[in-house]
């Protein structure tokens, strides 16, 4: 059914996704779209990614980001998956290196840069969302931060959330060497009627830290997690854990976040090449 159809696999330090160009015509049916991207995104059959990107036209901004899950779920934001599309969009001339995104999440104003053959992108995520019923978030305490109290690793876990485009929980560990799956008891509690992503945060120095995330959408660990990078460094500044400015640390890659009024996040883009689809 897709034969034909043209792809470009990017990734994000090591989040990586198949962006499908639909910024002149529709190639994937809207009502397609979730099964074009289990089949793409599955590992040994199809292209195998963390999920799609659909580069569409956009009515109120230069273009318009749409992203999908590995799963088929589409979500309102992605990180990492933003900077690929903002070098896509720059590279392909659909737009001048600093323009702005339609997104489910708002506008997101981008920046792209080149230094030494790597793209470098700048992205205002706009201001982490803290209250609860916008995270959404239920039950637990509220004193500036949602928290609330999990069963993990054998013992009582403080859970912090929040929006940072999509909802994020962090948990601050000591050690970073642990079963990820762990954080399946978190990512489809009730108290998180729309599900959340879960990442675990230790905690190096007052401007770094170093993060593993599981993601709501996705079967395995992903190497790296824009919008969770932002929603550590928002929660652990807000706790006075660390500077609202600190480096990220991931499997993948470092990211640079600031959080202040705004947020902004500093990364790389990579695109790995371009196909064709064959068969799927
Ligand atoms: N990898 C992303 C987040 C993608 C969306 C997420 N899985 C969700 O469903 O909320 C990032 O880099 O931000």
């Amino acid at each position: 059914m897709f034969e034909g159809l043209e792809f470009t696999k990017m990734h994000g330090n090591g989040n990586d996704f198949v962006v499908v160009d639909e910024f002149h015509e529709e190639v994937v049916p809207e009502e397609h779209k979730p099964q074009f991207v289990r089949a793409v995104c599955k590992p040994r059959f199809g292209v195998g990614a963390d999920g799609a990107i659909f580069v569409q036209p956009s009515s109120v901004a230069d273009a318009k980001f749409r992203y999908f899950n590995s799963d088929g779920s589409e979500a309102a934001m992605c990180g990492n998956g933003i900077r690929c599309f903002a070098r896509y969009v720059v590279e392909e001339g659909y737009a001048d290196r600093r323009f702005k995104a339609e997104t489910l999440a708002g506008i997101k104003e981008l920046e792209v840069s080149v230094k030494d053959g790597e793209y470098w992108v700048r992205v205002d995520m706009g201001k982490p969302v803290f209250e609860p019923a916008k995270i959404p978030a239920a039950g637990g305490t509220f004193d500036g931060v949602w928290h609330d109290t999990f069963e993990l690793f054998g013992r009582k876990v403080d859970v912090y959330a929040v929006n940072t485009g999509v909802p994020h929980a962090v948990v601050f560990v000591d050690s970073l060497d642990f079963d990820i799956l762990e954080a399946r008891k978190i990512r489809y509690n009730k108290a998180f009627p729309e599900g959340t992503n879960v990442n675990f945060a230790r905690i190096v120095s007052r401007n770094e830290v170093e993060v593993r995330t599981y993601e709501r959408g996705v079967e395995d660990e992903t190497l790296s997690c824009g919008t969770g990078s932002v929603a550590v460094v928002a929660v652990a500044s807000k706790l006075g854990l660390i500077e609202p400015e600190a480096i990220v640390k991931t499997k993948g890659g470092v990211l640079r976040i600031e959080v202040r009024d705004t947020a902004f996040m500093t990364g790389k883009a990579t695109r790995v090449f371009d196909g064709v689809l064959k068969e799927l």
